[in-house]
This record gives structure tokens, sequence and C-alpha cells, in this order.
């Protein structure tokens, strides 16, 4: 919209005053409105345009830009359905000739537009490479065959598609979801292969009342960002849109347990131990780095905003056992998410007695003067009543006071 690319919040404020005179009883809805004034300002004589933008650009320069906080992606990816549409734009007629003899045609006519992140990343989470299967809890789970895929894309086979993809999926899962540091800045992990296929053949498995693709075409030419929305909302209207939340039974939505770890392995130790108590349903795991998860969880990323209103506040208990640097952080973000009079606890706070070693004894490893810094933090946060226990290798117990 013109009128806002130049920042003309004064004629906006005049325009709306004009409208409130001359036309008080007359309700237009924002979007009209802005039409009129536009077409105002289009109509302006330059000469008349000049003191907006002076006062716009005055106002500019004295109020600088806040940066927008966006919630760190959860995942990066280079498959992009829209970037595959510009290219197709960019082809010549020789060009689509020979990617249809080489029987690709169906990637010429793509139609999503829409990559939606989250919604896909859940997918990837729930994707078991080893039985190539999508799986929700033991009841729920899709097999992805090599004809499902040459169907969604349109080729002849599917196999090779499939086998890469099951080797990206495993090498992430295995490499453990954790966010890299490039140029100081943290980035999300990435997972290679076309994961937009598994949404395709998700909803294709799970069509929820849409009848998009059953004629047997490529899904990939059937499904349009229109239909991509519109199935993502009949499943956020099931409450199935948050795995987190979804694989809970009723009565334990308000407490799921997520456990947060990189390391598939390492929770892989405990499962036996979990099963044997036959608590996994209650248990939902999340390969990936604690913080991205938690940022996330509090973050207004579309799809995660169902999380947000039902976990923020809603956690008894946090439990912190890795990442020692990040624990002031991880701190600052369980404060929103566990609720006044929850416990969040910290292990490892005596690091075997040496965080109590004079400042100048020479000790060999970085931890200890991290976790100093972490206990005498946390005995100064007004904002919790501390405990440090004093078993195994020192436990610090904070109960959030306001
Ligand atoms: C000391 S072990 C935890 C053991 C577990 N709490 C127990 O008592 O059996 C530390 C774990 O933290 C995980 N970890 C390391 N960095 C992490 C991060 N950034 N986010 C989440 N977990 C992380 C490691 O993969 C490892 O499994």
């Amino acid at each position: 919209m013109i009128l806002f690319g130049v920042g003309h919040g004064t004629l906006w404020k005049e325009f709306m005053q004009g409208v409130r005179e001359a036309e008080p009883s007359t309700k237009y809805i924002l979007k009209t409105l802005m039409k009129r004034a536009a077409k105002r300002w289009k109509e302006m004589p330059e000469a008349d345009k000049a003191p907006y933008i002076q006062s716009a650009n005055e106002a500019k320069a004295k109020k600088p830009k806040e940066k927008r906080k966006t919630a760190l992606p959860i995942f990066r990816s280079r498959c992009s359905p829209k970037k595959l549409g510009e290219l197709n734009k960019k082809l010549t007629n020789n060009q689509r000739k020979a990617i249809e003899r080489l029987g690709f045609g169906s990637l010429l006519n793509v139609q999503c537009n829409m990559f939606p992140r989250d919604f896909i990343w859940k997918l990837v989470e729930h994707f078991n490479p080893k039985t190539r299967t999508l799986e929700f809890g033991r009841l729920r789970t899709y097999e992805i065959t090599t004809a499902n895929v040459a169907r969604a894309l349109g080729l002849k086979l599917g196999g090779f598609v499939l086998d890469w993809l099951i080797r990206q999926i495993t090498m992430y899962k295995n490499r453990g979801a954790k966010a890299t540091k490039k140029a100081g800045k943290i980035e999300a992990p990435g997972v290679g292969g076309c994961v937009l296929l598994l949404m395709l053949l998700y909803f294709d498995k799970e069509p929820m009342g849409m009848t998009v693709g059953q004629e047997g075409g490529p899904l990939i030419e059937c499904w349009t960002q229109q239909h991509i929305q519109e199935r993502i909302g009949k499943e956020e209207n099931l409450e199935l849109l948050d795995p987190t939340l979804s694989q809970f039974p009723q009565p334990c939505l308000r407490h799921p347990v997520i456990a947060i770890d990189p390391d598939r392995e390492a929770y892989e130790v405990g499962l036996p131990f979990i099963r044997k108590a036959g608590v996994e349903n209650k248990i939902n795991y999340i390969q990936s780095d604690g913080m991205i998860i938690l940022s996330n969880l509090l973050s207004n990323v579309k799809s995660f905003r169902t999380a947000l209103e039902r976990l923020e506040g809603e956690f008894d208990f946090a439990f912190v056992d890795a990442d020692k640097e990040n624990y002031i952080n991880y701190h600052e973000l369980l404060l929103k998410l566990v609720k006044v009079g929850g416990i969040i606890a910290y292990d490892n706070t005596l690091w075997q007695g040496r965080v109590a070693h004079s400042e100048h004894e020479e000790v060999e490893d970085t931890y200890r003067d991290t976790l100093r810094k972490v206990n005498s933090f946390l005995a100064s946060d007004s904002r919790i009543d501390p405990l440090l226990v004093s078993i195994a290798d020192g436990l610090t117990l904070c109960r959030r006071l306001r």
C-alpha cells in the first residue's frame, strides 16, 4: 500500500478525521478506508505531498526502526515449491520439453507455492526412516511406499526420491537436530530431501474430508496454497496440529511431558525403563536443541500458538541437565513456561564440589566458572526461591514466586 510505504501517519490521521466529520454514521471496514486514502494520495499533486513526505522522513529519522523479533526457524530446508514455481516461469519451451522427456513434467505444474515449515517439521519428527512410516502414536501409522511417491510427484518410479529423503532424514536425526553457529548467528538445523512430499502424502492418507488429488493425478499438481491452508485448518480444529499435545490422552493434555535432546540415542537409553513404567504415551520426545524448542513454544509461530496458549505458565516442573552455558538463558524462558509455584530444577550445580574451590585455584574445566555464575545468578534472582540440594552432583530447585 503506497500510503504506508512512505509513512504518512499524519495524512492518515487527517483523512480519518475528515471521514469521521463528514460521514459520522458510516461504518467502513479498514480495507475500504485504506483504499480510499491511498486513492487520495495518488491523486494529490506532488507539491501537496511534499510536507507529508518530509514529516514522515523526520519521524523515521527520530525513531530508529525496531528490529522485528522473529522466532528462530525450527529447521532449514532447501525444498521450496515457491522457488520451483518461479524457476518454472523462466524456462524456455525447449527446456520445458527436455524436463518432460526426462519424466519430470509434473514438476512444471507445481501448484503449491507454500511451505508450512512448522507443520512439515512436525511430520519430519514423526517420520520413522527405519520403518518408512509416519507414526502418530501406535494407532495412527502411515507407511510411505515408492508407489506413493511416484504418484505424488507424477514420476514413473519413486524409489530414488524416497531413498534420498530417508537418507537425509536419517542423517538429520542421527546428527542430532542441533542448532549451529555460523558467523556468530545461531542457525537452525537443516533437513535435506523433498520434505514437502511428506506433507502431500500425509494429506493423501488422512484427507479429513478433502477430495484433492483423489482422481489419481500427481498430488503436486493438485494441492494449491488454498487447499493446504484449508487442510491444515482442519488439523487445527481437531487439535491434532501440535503432536506435542495430540499424543496425550485428554486428562494429560494440561501436563504433558516434553523431553528435548538432540541426541536420539540418549533418549533411547531411557526408553526401556519408560516403557516398563508404562508411561511412553505420556512423553513426547523432541529431537532438537533446547533453546530452539523453548523459544518457539513462547513465540508467535502460527502452529505453536495453540501450544503457547495451553503451555505458557502451565508446566509444573522443568528439569535442565544439558548445555550448562545456556542455563541462564533456559531460566528466562522457563520462568514463562513454568507456573507460579512450579519448580525449575538445574542439575550439576555443585560440579563435583569444584564450584566451592577458591577463585584462584587452578581447575581444568570451563564448567566450574559457568556453574558458579549460574549459582550466583539464581541466588540473587528475586523471581524464584532457590534451594541448592547437596545430593549427587548438586541439584538446584527453584520455586517460581511471580
Ligand atoms: C548429562 S546428559 C543428561 C542425562 C539425563 N538427564 C539423565 O539423567 O539420564 C546431557 C544430555 O544433554 C543433551 N544436550 C546437549 N546439548 C543440548 C541442547 N542444546 N539441548 C538439549 N539437550 C542437549 C545431550 O545430548 C545429553 O544427552
